[in-house]
């Protein structure tokens, strides 16, 4: 099966190479070709095989064909909690609102939030993402059927009882899932935060990443409040707090967050494998403080994009974090030379993909990779005139500018029409299922 996109703007986010007019040749879940206009007439394959009647045509002209954006933090069944309870501090949002109504998600609701979360990232763009929750079969089972790329954590909390049950869980998740769906899902261990986390548990669940050779996603230093709880419980930093738990020695690390950070924190975290998951928006709406991206960038951590849960997100639509990044850096630093145009949308594209540990599979468009991308449409009033595409699209763009979304050669979203699932059937059932979970609370 073979797909030919003619006659588009290629951004391939391969270093600073700069956009080109092309076409791209997919064959299966794979890119095949890339061929800049000017070379098309002196390959006679390429123009054979484009001609071939077995192919499917996309007409990619006055579109931008890019990789697909990455959203290396998410919850994505709490996208049945978006709008529920907003405009409260952190702990008080988690423990009064958001643990009471998840201690009520069934399985099946997270199914149906998962949807509805894969239905708006399909939407603007996104083609994979993270998730740290709980129920992770039902979230598997919806990113294999719907077709997203995806990293699956079974969130752990050492708070309460029945901790076997949860352990038992994040174990299955892996053993069940992990390589499944043609290769888009993987897995991680995710032991939740350091404040949810004692020693003995965090270091069972290190052991239990080693054994099997899989990176840990946690969140990190994401207000004071957790830097006071645990600088009270154990005189350390809670970057401090990890580094001796030896959680950096071996494992690929993803920190969500890592907001609070001293200058000893960062180079705690220099070197590390792995990196940061910066999401401004949530840390921006819970009032959490800006990260020191510029700085982490500068010892050469790597620092991917998300959105959090629509929860504390405002929505998952990667072009906003995209945005808010790059003009919270400018802001901080009073400087707008930081963190520029294309920097930041490196960060959503192949600084997410290596945060993922996927970036040989994708985050760029590239002969071999893997076929996600998106074609986003540039005839609009808002994104002409066309003076630089890669400004206009880290400045200017939104998710409803991307027209075409396409995962592992598939194609997921054309001309703004979901392919892969029912969109009403989704609002319906996310709404059945939200009205219950928050009934009283
Ligand atoms: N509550 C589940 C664990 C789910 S893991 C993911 C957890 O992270 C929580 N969460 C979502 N956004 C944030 C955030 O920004 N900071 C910290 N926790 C968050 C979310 O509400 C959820 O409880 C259990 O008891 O097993
Ligand atoms: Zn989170």
């Amino acid at each position: 099966m073979r797909i030919h996109i003619r006659n588009t703007t290629i951004l391939t986010m391969n270093q600073e190479e700069a956009p080109f007019i092309g076409d791209i040749m997919i064959h299966n879940d794979r890119i095949e070709h890339i061929i800049p206009k000017d070379e098309q007439a002196i390959n006679p394959t390429i123009l054979e095989l484009m001609n071939h009647d077995s192919v499917q045509e996309i007409d990619g002209t006055n579109m931008v064909t890019m990789p697909g954006l990455i959203n290396a933090h998410q919850h994505t069944p709490m996208n049945l909690l978006k709008g529920f309870s907003d405009d409260l501090k952190l702990m008080d949002w988690l423990e009064k609102k958001m643990f009471p109504a998840e201690a009520r998600m069934t399985p099946e609701d997270m199914y149906w939030g998962s949807k509805l979360s894969m239905a708006e990232m399909i939407r603007s763009g996104t083609t994979a993402f993270a998730d740290m929750y709980m129920h992770m079969n039902q979230i598997a089972q919806a990113v294999d059927e719907v077709g997203m790329r995806a990293s699956l954590t079974r969130g752990l909390v050492f708070q309460e009882d029945d901790q076997g049950a949860r352990i038992r869980e994040a174990i299955e998740l892996v053993e069940n899932w992990h390589g499944q769906a043609d290769g888009r899902i993987t897995t991680m261990f995710g032991p939740h935060a350091p404040y949810t986390c004692p020693p003995d548990s965090l270091r069972e669940v290190i052991k239990l990443a080693e054994h099997y050779q899989l990176p840990i996603h946690i969140h990190l230093a994401e207000t004071k409040e957790e830097v006071v709880t645990i600088r009270e419980h154990y005189g350390q930093t809670p970057t401090q707090y990890l580094y001796e738990l030896g959680l950096f020695e071996q494992l690929h690390v993803m920190l969500a967050h890592s907001v609070h950070l001293t200058k000893r924190d960062i180079q705690y975290l220099k070197g590390m494998r792995g990196g940061v998951i910066h999401n401004p928006v949530s840390n921006l709406k819970l009032g959490c403080g800006i990260a020191p991206v510029t700085e982490m960038m500068q010892q050469g951590i790597t620092v991917g994009l998300g959105t959090d849960g629509a929860g504390s997100a405002t929505t998952l639509d990667m072009f906003q974090e995209i945005k808010a990044a790059t003009w919270l850096q400018k802001l901080d630093h009073g400087d707008p030379t930081v963190l520029p145009a294309y920097q930041s949308l490196q960060m959503a594209t192949i600084e997410s993909a290596k945060l993922l540990a996927i970036d040989h599979e994708t985050g760029t468009l590239e002969v071999g990779k893997k076929a996600d991308m998106i074609l986003i449409d540039l005839n609009r009033p808002h994104l002409q005139p066309v003076h630089h595409i890669v400004s206009l699209l880290a400045y200017s763009a939104n998710g409803a500018d991307v027209d075409t979304t396409i995962v592992n050669g598939k194609i997921l979203m054309q001309h703004r029409q979901l392919l892969t699932l029912d969109e009403q059937e989704v609002i319906h059932e996310g709404n059945r299922r939200a009205k219950r979970i928050i009934e009283g609370i």
